[in-house]
């Protein structure tokens, strides 16, 4: 299904400011693949991501969705088969109560109310949040604000769906929970994040971002077990995939 392809061709991204965040960086991603993009901090992730669902446009080189080039033109066609939940909770909620939150992309893609209604209850369900529908989003708690962000996302069933650390602050529960919903989504999946477990359980293909750019592309026991690219990036690998220092066994991966 090639009309759900993502490809980035030499990317390039400089801030006003004149600060180079992206330098040459290209890839194809597949319908169906699921991509951990990993990188030190202000290693230039968010700013990959912002590029692959038009929040930004590259100083040079383009983003093909599908066959069709990201442009200001093309962007809102193309809009709402990309799921992106921000890295901060507080850009993507602006309602006055959760449900409306959640409802608010299939509203505005014009389903009717029976139609909302379901699609919001799902996607609460799917993050564990249906008690709290009626609550105001700014009087969430950071780990709640997350996922009803990762909501009302779902809720449009996209299918392409890029995150930005969708498990950060999240409690052990919450997080168990983002994973499972993760693993469950088939469609092409782009996780951005320094929870290399997570990144290791929901994605075979990780992709390292150094200073902006590529240092390696490939499968993700590759690249997780790696500790010498990991360690030349400012990354150490995962926890639960260093050899127990009793019994020097390991974890390994399920998906
Ligand atoms: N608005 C901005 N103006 C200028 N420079 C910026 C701006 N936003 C980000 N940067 C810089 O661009 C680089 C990449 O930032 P980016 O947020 O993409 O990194 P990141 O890998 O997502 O980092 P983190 O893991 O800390 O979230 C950093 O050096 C950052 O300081």
């Amino acid at each position: 299904m090639s009309h759900h392809k993502l490809e980035a061709r030499s990317l390039y991204f400089s801030y006003p400011d004149g600060h180079e965040a992206v330098k040459n960086v290209s890839f194809t991603i597949y319908h169906g693949e699921s991509v951990g993009l990993i990188g030190a901090n202000g290693a230039g992730k968010s700013t990959l991501l912002m590029l692959l669902v038009g929040i930004l446009f590259p100083s040079r080189g383009e983003v093909l969705v599908g066959d069709v080039r990201l442009t200001k033109k093309t962007l809102p066609a193309i809009r709402q088969r990309l799921g992106f939940v921000f890295q901060n909770p507080d850009d993507q909620l602006f309602m006055t109560t959760v449900y409306d939150d959640v409802a608010f992309g299939p509203r505005n893609y014009g389903l009717d109310e029976d139609e909302v209604k379901i699609r919001v209850e799902k996607a609460l369900e799917m993050v564990g949040i249906p008690h709290l529908k009626d609550r105001a989003p700014f009087k969430l708690s950071g780990g709640e604000k997350r996922v009803a962000a990762i909501a009302s996302v779902l809720s449009m069933q996209p299918d392409i769906l890029i995150m930005d650390e969708p498990t950060s602050a999240l409690d052990p529960k919450s997080r168990r929970r983002v994973i499972t919903l993760l693993k469950n989504f088939k469609h092409t999946k782009i996780i951005a994040s320094h929870d290399l477990d997570m990144v290791f359980e929901t994605c075979r293909r990780v992709i390292v971002l150094n200073e902006g750019e590529i240092a390696a592309d490939g499968m993700a026991e590759e690249i997780l077990f790696n500790k010498e690219l990991l360690e030349s990036c400012g990354l150490e690998i995962p926890l639960s995939l260093q050899n127990c220092p009793v019994c020097g066994a390991f974890k390994y991966k399920s998906i």
